[in-house]
């Protein structure tokens, strides 16, 4: 246990990431008790594909749990609920009666289906799929992933169709296992999750029929859409049933939903992003559907049991941290990811360089499948160290866009940004992002705050707490950055950023993918 004051009962919380599965149990005030965490092999087959393993996804995850459980040095009866977060529109289908999975998971950044959504935007047009799902037609949802998949495994739509073939998002795949597998377990999804997966209609809240059936895929593949934060069932199945039988499995939402819940967003208006592999912004617009005119996506921020649905909007940024991660593994610039602003600090400024990272097209608001990356404005001046600011300048400079965007389409200024995720011990990074958004950046003391909103929610499903106001009170500021640059620099170097993205667009061609 980190805090030997720290007394029971607990609630756990299981974050299936991109790159990664971790669970960490946490106390009645929202701090870390235990961490356990393992990562998974990241499977490039061709250029632009990126799947997963989902058995190895679901091993990792029991190892976490056990591994989280041993360490906090509790027992079942300690542990009151356990809740689900998870890299969003990850696709797996799977043989309900084995349980094997038909394929790989499709990974939210494999752009295989970029052709197959050109030819949806042609034969049903882009409009329609953003009015009743508030997405735009890209590579990055489940829905297409699902598709491909029905239409390159060999007899598999036959057996989709005959209600052999399950389909989920990694919640599913997580919380079907937990509960029983092929021995009952719950096919179930939450709303946050299903809003991702260009299936759902955003005003019903339930499988949109048409939708599904202009894309290809059949609704008895598709799991029972639930709220965020309610029992879905008991942990009976896997190698956890013996550790853990009986504990309710009692949230699922969407890791930046779960963030948004986490940074105890409740409030509409209020706004976090979230500094990882890639980076997502999303403000809580309370019950109103906002439908994005500059780029950004009309999301479900959340759903508490019979409580009204809140939305949200979202700027999603497929790199940012993989920048880092890039220039560390390919370029051998940096040993280490912290080594970036070491690197960085060592000149003044980028040198003129601008550095734009569509390495998988560019998403919000822009939402290009055939940009690709390009770093703009070299001379024989600039440096490895002035590539490095460029670097994490391409963060902040990509949150600027997503901010304008988000103005845009609520009519509110942004206030402060609450941020989190791995980037965020960046200090420079914070400042430079404080500097080009002019407003405050502040980060909380738990910056796990993606297993903290699933804990909140399995919490609140459970009576551990009572209210979100009992949860507002657990956030404290743990640092603070504020504007510094002049409006002037801020102005250039913005303009400068526009004309390196513009430089980025039109790489591919149409018969690219
Ligand atoms: N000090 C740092 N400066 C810049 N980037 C960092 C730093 N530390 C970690 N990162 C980046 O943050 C990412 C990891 O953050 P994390 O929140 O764990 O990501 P995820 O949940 O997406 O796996 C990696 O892409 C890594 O390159
Ligand atoms: O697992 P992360 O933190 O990289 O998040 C991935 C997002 O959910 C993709 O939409």
């Amino acid at each position: 246990m980190t805090d030997a004051h720290t007394a029971g009962p607990f609630i756990a919380a299981i974050d299936q990431g991109t790159t990664s599965s971790r669970c960490i149990v946490f106390d009645r005030d929202g701090r870390i008790v235990s961490v356990d965490q393992k990562e998974h092999e990241q499977i490039f087959p061709k250029p632009g594909w990126v799947e997963h393993n989902a058995n190895e996804i679901w091993t990792n995850v029991q190892e976490v749990v056990a591994g989280a459980i041993e360490k906090a040095g509790i027992t079942r009866d300690d542990i009151k609920a356990i809740g689900i977060t998870n890299q969003r529109e990850t696709t797996v289908l799977w043989d309900k009666n084995t349980g094997e999975p038909v394929h790989n998971a499709i990974v939210w950044q494999d752009t295989r289906t970029d052709a197959l959504c050109r030819e949806l935007g042609r034969n049903v047009g882009q409009d329609r799929f953003r009015r009743e799902t508030g997405l735009p037609l890209a590579s990055y949802f489940a829905g297409p992933k699902a598709r491909w998949l029905l239409d390159n495994v060999d007899g598999l739509r036959e057996r989709a169709e005959a209600g052999d073939i399950l389909f989920g998002t990694m919640d599913s795949w997580v919380i079907w296992n937990l509960t029983g597998g092929v021995n009952g377990g719950e096919h179930v999804t939450d709303v946050t999750n299903a809003s991702r997966t260009m299936l759902m209609n955003l005003h019903t809240m339930r499988w949109d029929a048409k939708i599904a059936e202009s894309i290809g895929v059949p609704l008895a593949m598709l799991p029972e859409i639930r709220s965020s934060a309610e029992v879905y069932g008991e942990i009976t199945g896997g190698k956890l049933g013996d550790l853990l039988g009986g504990i309710p499995v009692a949230s699922a939402l969407g890791d930046q939903q779960a963030a948004l819940f986490g940074q105890t967003c409740f409030s509409e208006g209020e706004t976090k992003s979230t500094y990882g592999t890639g980076t997502f912004m999303v403000m809580n617009t309370g019950e109103k559907i906002i439908n994005s005119y500059a780029g950004l996506l009309t999301t479900v921020g959340y759903k508490i049991g019979d409580e009204p649905t809140v939305y949200a909007l979202e700027g999603s940024i497929a790199v940012t941290g993989s920048l880092v991660q890039w220039m560390r593994d390919q370029m051998g610039l940096v040993s280490t990811a912290a080594e970036i602003e070491t690197l960085a600090l060592s000149v003044e400024d980028n040198g003129g360089a601008y550095f734009v990272p569509a390495f998988s097209g560019l998403f919000a608001p822009h939402w290009r499948s055939d940009a690709r990356g390009v770093i703009a404005g070299l001379t024989r001046y600039v440096t490895k160290a002035h590539l490095a600011r460029a670097v994490l300048e391409a963060t902040a400079w990509q949150t600027r866009e997503i901010a304008d965007a988000m103005v845009k389409d609520s009519g509110d200024e942004l206030v402060a940004l609450k941020v989190d995720g791995g980037m965020t011990a960046n200090n420079l990074l914070m400042q430079t992002l404080a500097d080009v958004l002019d407003a405050p950046v502040v980060r909380p003391m738990v910056a796990e705050t993606t297993c903290l909103g699933a804990a909140y929610a399995a919490g609140l499903a459970v009576g551990f707490w009572s209210s979100t106001d009992e949860l507002r009170a657990n956030w404290r500021r743990a640092a603070e950055w504020t504007p510094r640059m002049d409006a002037a620099t801020r102005d250039r170097e913005y303009k400068n950023w526009l004309k390196a993205v513009e430089r980025t667009m039109g790489w591919l061609d149409e018969d690219e993918s």
